[in-house]
């Protein structure tokens, strides 16, 4: 009975099996851009990524990802809220049925259609895996999708999707450089969270870009083609695959702009 996102198995069932998912330091949250705290000690984000490392794209039955090499500094997060260097681990989204939801976080409770979280793990750490339960080990950037003018950077992606359609299903992805999906000004909001997935793990240092990246809606219909289920079993449309915001628990979000 794995976790999922249906009526049995949903974000309000992962307690069961996942204790922490009731945790101090749970995400999503809501950001409410007036209660954050300008930091002027944040440092620009710095995202240097190398098209060579991106590997194969996945359906995993719980979204799609893009998966990198991260066995040397080629793909590094640096400098933001964080200290030593990151790597870049695997990209993918989170989306809705319809445009009027699909996003994780909230701004002022206002939803996204969709929102992409790029992963990276601390390289203090030897593996993603190990960084994955300490408290200071992945850094995960979040960009919100916001309709709007069809994105071609994205196209790239979405039309991989025929080769993934079903759970478990994988094909090569190589030459893809993620920089061309952030937005052009990286203004940002951060705070310690945890990831949004079992197994919740609040390991990570969370990056929410202020500026949205824009989607045609025929884009996002391109996303909600994706199966939840495998081949051979009864389709279910991969949509709705997002955790509600989290309790802050007297967690401060801080910013990286006034
Ligand atoms: N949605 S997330 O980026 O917090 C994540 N969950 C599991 C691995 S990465
Ligand atoms: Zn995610």
């Amino acid at each position: 009975h794995a976790w999922g996102y249906g009526a049995d198995n949903g974000p309000d069932k992962w307690a069961k099996s996942f204790p922490v998912a009731d945790g101090p330091r749970q995400s999503p949250i809501d950001v409410v851009p007036a209660q954050a705290v300008f930091d002027g000690g944040l440092k620009p984000l710095r995202l240097q990524y190398d098209p060579s490392t991106s590997m194969d794209i996945l359906n995993n039955g719980h979204s799609f990802q893009v998966t990198f090499t991260d066995d040397t500094d080629s793909s590094t997060l640096k400098d933001g809220p964080i200290s030593g260097v990151y790597r870049l681990k695997q990209f993918h989204f989170h989306w809705g049925a319809s445009d009027d939801r699909g996003s994780e976080h909230t701004v002022n409770g206002t939803k996204y259609p969709a929102e992409l979280h790029l992963v990276h793990w601390n390289t203090k750490y030897p593996s993603f895996g190990d960084a994955a339960s300490k408290p200071d080990g992945l850094g995960v950037v979040g960009v919100f999708l916001k309709i709007g003018a069809e994105n071609a950077q994205l196209q790239k992606v979405l039309d991989a999707f025929d080769a993934i359609k079903t759970k478990g299903n994988q094909t090569t992805f190589t030459d893809f450089d993620p920089t061309v999906l952030l937005p052009g000004c990286l203004d940002y909001w951060t705070y310690d969270g945890s990831l949004t997935t079992p197994p919740l793990l609040e390991s990570v240092t969370w990056i929410v870009c202020k500026e949205a990246i824009s989607v045609s809606p025929a884009q996002m219909a391109r996303f909600r083609g994706l199966l939840f289920s495998g081949q051979g079993e009864a389709a279910c449309c991969m949509v709705d695959n997002y955790r509600p915001p989290q309790p802050l628990k007297g967690r401060t979000v801080r910013a990286s702009f006034k």
